[in-house]
């Protein structure tokens, strides 16, 4: 045993921990100098890298684990096959890939690449990011995206350039529209994402983006201390004064929706443009009107005058300007934000107006459509993303999941409440998918099994969505069309859902407020405008409006939504959100699932501190301790045993029986490998055919080379035969035919031999034509002389077999 003098370590925990214990004590104390400000007794950590490894799985001990390794900038852990990533709040650490199994987003990434090239598991393979809000979940993807292009074996240059360039050039484009800065992450992404990398023979031949949810509802103002969409920041600051004027924009106009900040950090407009031209989107002052028909829209304020609803003096400008965008005149804009459509599904000729009924209706009205037009164009640019960098057919695919983050604010409203939902939704699918891996293993007779509680995540998400349920009873609140208020929506809710343990009704009648236990911890939220926001409903004679308009780019814009609005229209918004993760849920079905688990190190968002009480916390909600009991018992390859047997046959298995021992587990349907073994068989396989296929051509090379040789000697002695006797040929036979006398069973010597004879019988009789060129090309039969054999430059097949019949005549070749 290593004795170390002065240091504190205790080295009995080393040995115990690890056998392999075998670093310098140099090193060892280098390492310890890194720990400063550490637990000291953290030998137990060296070359631990899974917290599957450790002996004691508590959660301080695992929190302790990945405090160690975060204090040495190793910020990924395995757990088993899930990867947990702590975000730094540093820049440039853990870029190196030491070994290819270290904890690294680059070895999940392989590993699902692996699976879906050699075609184990579920036809897809999926990665799914998920974590608190601002953990680095889109930090991951675009690492593992940015992998992907440094595989030259999977990635060949064009479509790096068709494909990739352009899959990460999307990542800032539409980071610059659906992202905004909020307490929690100065660059949140508001809206969810799938990207799928499309995959034939074990390449890559092209991607597709699938978005979720945009939170469209932040476009007509964000919340305190937040701000807009990257996207009007990058704008209003990046864009020169006379080609915002061309656009009735001004950096001096204080817009409502946008509000000033002091310093925006994600204020690159020059790097969005850059992403829009390599994208090929062309129409950059289109977008810009866009762009600013929203913030002058967000600018018109409404007002009760003489019991009539206007719009005031000091707002007409922007109502100018509004329709010199739209190119439609003042008036008719005005009405349509000031009165409503009477029975809007009546012929144009009898469409009737009515005036709002207040100020807050034309807000509501007026919000919408800005809502409906910035969606639209996010939208409209994500499907000519993907119109670049699809490949036509079904194809394999590597999706990287990258969503929301779970969130908890001051002030907690109808978007929080969709994120949280969708957080719900993964948390249960994480568990859940352990769950059937643990059923399957129940099946499968492996023993070592352990339970875990799957019921209170089901009951959570029924608490949401359920029949009796929050979504339940918000969408019914739109669709009975009711006068309702929040205090009405607050003490609906309250009433019909205090009896579920998850749900935490106000004790005062008039509070808007309700709390939800979620995975994460209690949040609570405000019903305020919930409704409206569920209700999700542009007014009919604005879409009327936005498809006649003579503004060509915003019509296109509108009607690559038309489909989505005739389909969503009178559909609230939570049942679509609902829909479009059933949706996720059914595609992440049809794919092996590769977690990797975003957690923060502390609350505070700084460097170089890690607080263990908040980290504890994560690993419990996040699932982490509860699937740790399953995680270090699993295998991460299964395969059916029919599947395994046509593809290594099976003997393979009895072959490597030592190599293997306790690394696969072969249950009643499946095989079950660790990624080792299953390395070993692939390893094994293909030795074994490389050196069948050797002794295949060694075999053939070989005969052909022997036939070849016959050939050729042969014909030699035929064409020397003319001008030797009998006795000379002879000899010479026997010297050239040594070693090569039988092949195909014919013994060529004699069968030369007797053909000389024929030869010599046959030059006794008038000559014919034996000879074309340097070969026989036909003779005619002879009476009674029989026909022992056709010789041509290379052995004709059964050459040396009479002919069954003869006819009189005898056989007759072709001269
Ligand atoms: N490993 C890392 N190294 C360096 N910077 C990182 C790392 N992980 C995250 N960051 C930085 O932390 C910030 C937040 O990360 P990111 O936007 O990826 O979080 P998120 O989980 O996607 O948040 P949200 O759910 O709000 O979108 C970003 O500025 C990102 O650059």
């Amino acid at each position: 045993m290593t004795k170390v003098r002065d240091s504190s370590l205790d080295f009995t925990e080393v040995n115990r921990t690890s056998s392999k214990f075998r670093y310098s004590i140099e090193l060892l104390r280098k390492e310890t100098d890194l720990l400063n400000g550490c637990d000291r007794n953290i030998a137990k950590y060296f070359f631990i890298n899974n917290v599957c490894d450790l002996e004691d799985k508590s959660p301080e001990n695992v929190a302790g684990l990945i405090k160690y390794r975060f204090f040495k900038k190793q910020i990924y852990t395995w757990t088993g096959q899930t990867l947990i990533a702590v975000q730094p709040y540093e820049r440039n650490v853990q870029k190196k890939v030491d070994k290819d199994n270290d904890p690294n987003i680059c070895s999940v990434v392989s590993r699902a690449w692996f699976n879906l090239s050699n075609r184990l598991g579920k036809i897809n393979q999926c990665i799914v990011i998920s974590g608190d809000s601002g953990s680095g979940k889109t930090y991951s993807a675009c690492v593992a995206l940015k992998y992907l292009g440094t595989q030259p074996q999977i990635c060949d240059l064009e479509i790096l350039n068709n494909v990739l360039y352009k899959t990460w050039s999307s990542v800032s484009l539409l980071a610059a529209f659906g992202n905004a800065s909020t307490f929690h992450n100065t660059n949140s992404s508001r809206f969810g994402r799938l990207i799928q990398i499309q995959c034939r023979n074990g390449k890559i031949v092209g991607a597709f983006i699938r978005t979720f949810l945009l939170e469209r509802s932040r476009v007509s103002g964000p919340n305190r201390a937040e701000t807009n969409f990257h996207i009007f920041h990058q704008a209003l600051c990046g864009v020169d004064e006379s080609t915002l004027e061309n656009v009735y924009l001004s950096k001096k106009t204080e817009y409502k929706i946008c509000p000033k900040i002091a310093h925006h950090p994600y204020c690159s407009y020059s790097e969005t443009l850059k992403a829009m031209k390599f994208l090929q989107i062309t129409q950059i002052d289109d977008i810009l009107c866009i762009l600013s028909l929203i913030l002058n829209l967000g600018n018109i304020d409404f007002a009760v005058k003489d019991e009539k609803l206007i719009i005031p003096q000091d707002c007409k400008q922007y109502v100018n300007f509004c329709s010199k965008i739209l190119l439609c005149n003042t008036t008719s804009l005005s009405q349509l934000l000031l009165k409503r459509l009477v029975a809007p599904r009546l012929r144009k000729a009898s469409l009737c107006y009515t005036s709002c009924v207040n100020v807050e209706e034309c807000q509501e009205r007026k919000n919408s459509f800005m809502r409906f037009l910035y969606d639209s164009l996010f939208h409209y640019l994500v499907t000519t993303i993907n119109n670049q960098i699809f490949y036509e057919k079904e194809h394999d695919c590597l999706g990287i999941l990258d969503i929301y983050g779970f969130e908890s604010f001051f002030l907690n409203t109808f978007e929080q409440l969709c994120i949280n939902y969708a957080n719900e939704r993964l948390q249960q699918y994480y568990i859940q998918d352990y769950f059937k891996k643990q059923m399957n293993y129940a099946y499968e007779k492996y023993e070592k099994i352990t339970k875990f509680d799957l019921s209170k995540y089901n009951e959570r998400i029924n608490l949401l969505d359920g029949s009796l349920s929050v979504f339940g009873i918000l969408n019914e609140e739109c669709l009975v069309k009711r006068y309702n208020t929040d205090i009405f929506i607050g003490s609906r809710l309250s009433n019909s859902l205090s009896k579920n343990e998850f749900f935490i009704a106000r004790s005062d009648s008039r509070n808007t407020k309700f709390s939800i236990k979620h995975y994460a911890g209690t949040v609570e939220y405000d019903c305020r405008s919930m409704v409206n926001k569920n209700r999700d409903k542009i007014p009919e004679e604005m879409i009327l409006l936005l498809n006649e308009t003579k503004f060509e780019f915003l019509r296109q814009v509108v009607s690559s939504r038309s489909e989505d609005i005739q389909y969503l229209q009178g559909k609230t918004l939570l049942s679509k959100f609902k829909k479009s993760l059933d949706n996720l849920m059914a595609t992440l079905d049809k794919a092996d699932v590769h977690y990797v688990k975003c957690l923060k190190p502390n609350q505070k968002q700084i460097g170089n501190f890690f607080d263990e009480e908040y980290f504890i916390k994560q690993l419990e909600y996040n699932g982490i301790m509860d699937t740790l009991k399953l995680e270090f018992q699993l295998y991460s390859i299964v395969i059916a045993k029919n599947e395994f047997s046509r593809r290594f046959g099976d003997q393979i298995l009895e072959e490597l029986k030592y190599l293997l021992k306790g690394k696969v587990y072969v249950g009643k349907d499946k095989i079950y490998f660790s990624e080792n073994s299953f390395g070993l068989i692939l390893k094994y396989q293909s030795i074994l055919m490389l050196s069948c296929v050797r002794r295949i051509q060694r075999y053939w090379k070989a005969k052909y080379k022997k036939r070849n040789q016959a050939a050729t000697k042969i014909q030699r002695c035929f064409r020397r035969s003319s001008q030797m006797n009998r006795s000379k040929l002879n000899d010479t036979l026997d010297s050239t035919l040594d070693g090569i006398t039988v092949i195909e069973n014919v013994n060529f010597k004699s069968e030369i031999t007797r053909a000389l004879e024929d030869i010599e019988i046959k030059s006794k009789v008038p000559s014919r034509k034996m000879f074309k060129g340097d070969r026989i090309v036909s003779r005619q039969r002879i009476a009674q002389v029989p026909v022992r054999c056709h010789i041509k430059k290379t052995c004709i097949p059964f050459s040396y077999v009479l002919p069954i019949q003869e006819t009189p005549s005898g056989l007759i070749d072709i001269f």
